[in-house]
């Protein structure tokens, strides 16, 4: 690993790291904030996980999140929105396919198959490593926003024993059924629409068997709300099969992380207690 920076903040340190990735066979970035219990113990970890367009800087510069991360000894973790270093055609023409749009799923679809495996970096190589080089628990949780909201509930369903908890901002719930899903999977996945399910969080909750709770926010003045996002396909089946949801619709509020900010305190009080 080569340090990138280390930047004091609300007594702890945010350092951006880089790496060779075994899962997606190129360098990949990653972001840690360590908080300042983790200079005489071992913290708990929340992984985020950013959406289209995001590298690890957007939730570290634009979420706030440190100051109540650093009161509760928790770590956050960071890592980039997909692989880096290739040049796929056409991988890099559009905000929501390729580059930073890796969707948190191992792609089977040549050239991408090749090193889009981003959910086993983010559920087995990236804990893997910060647990081995940082003073940090095995206790773990998971977060995000947009298509990264979705990548932490499918990695939080398909496995229940990893992480302590799961919470999403405005999540894509149902990729399956939308416009940015339905590209994505196609390009990752294929053609085979039953292959998608495996990987739709809201097909999953149909078959979970662990029953983690699930912690929404979803703002009502979001531009994404009704094409992309549908937070009420989640919640039918959470209700039909009994699933723990708490969908909260926050008025006003848009898709940015000015919303994010707004909530980002509560989310963390909420991973932190079930790391506790
Ligand atoms: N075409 C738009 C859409 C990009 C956008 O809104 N990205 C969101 C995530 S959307 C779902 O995954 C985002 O987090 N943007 C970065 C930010 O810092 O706000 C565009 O390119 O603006």
């Amino acid at each position: 690993m080569e340090l990138l920076s280390s930047t004091k903040s609300f007594g702890g340190w945010l350092k951006r790291y880089k790496h060779e990735s075994v899962s997606v066979k190129s360098e990949m970035t990653f972001a840690i904030y360590l908080p300042p219990q983790a200079e005489t113990q071992s913290v708990p970890v929340l992984y985020w996980l950013s959406g289209l367009t995001c590298t690890d800087e957007n939730f570290t510069q634009k979420a706030g999140a440190f100051r109540k991360a650093a009161e509760l000894g928790l770590a956050i973790v960071c890592p980039d929105t997909s692989p880096r270093g290739t040049d796929y055609p056409n991988e890099h023409d559009s905000y929501d396919f390729g580059s930073g749009a890796g969707f948190y799923v191992n792609a089977t679809v040549a050239p991408y198959s090749n090193t889009y495996h981003m959910y086993d970096y983010v559920v087995q190589e990236l804990p893997k490593l910060v647990e081995s080089h940082f003073p940090v628990t095995d206790k773990r949780s998971i977060s995000g926003h947009s298509m990264g909201g979705h990548g932490a509930l499918i990695c939080a369903l398909k496995n229940p024993d990893v992480y302590q908890s799961v919470s999403a901002f405005s999540p894509i719930v149902n990729p399956t059924q939308c416009p940015w899903g339905e590209k994505a999977f196609t390009g990752y996945l294929g053609e085979d629409r039953a292959v998608w399910t495996e990987w739709d969080a809201t097909c999953l909750v149909e078959t979970a068997e662990e029953r983690l709770p699930l912690l929404i926010d979803q703002g009502e003045a979001d531009n994404f709300l009704v094409e992309q996002l549908k937070p009420e396909a989640l919640e039918a089946v959470c209700e039909k099969v009994g699933h723990p949801i708490t969908l909260r619709r926050q008025p006003g509020y848009d898709h940015s992380y000015f919303f994010i900010a707004s909530f980002i305190d509560e989310h963390l009080e909420f991973h932190s207690k079930a790391l506790s």
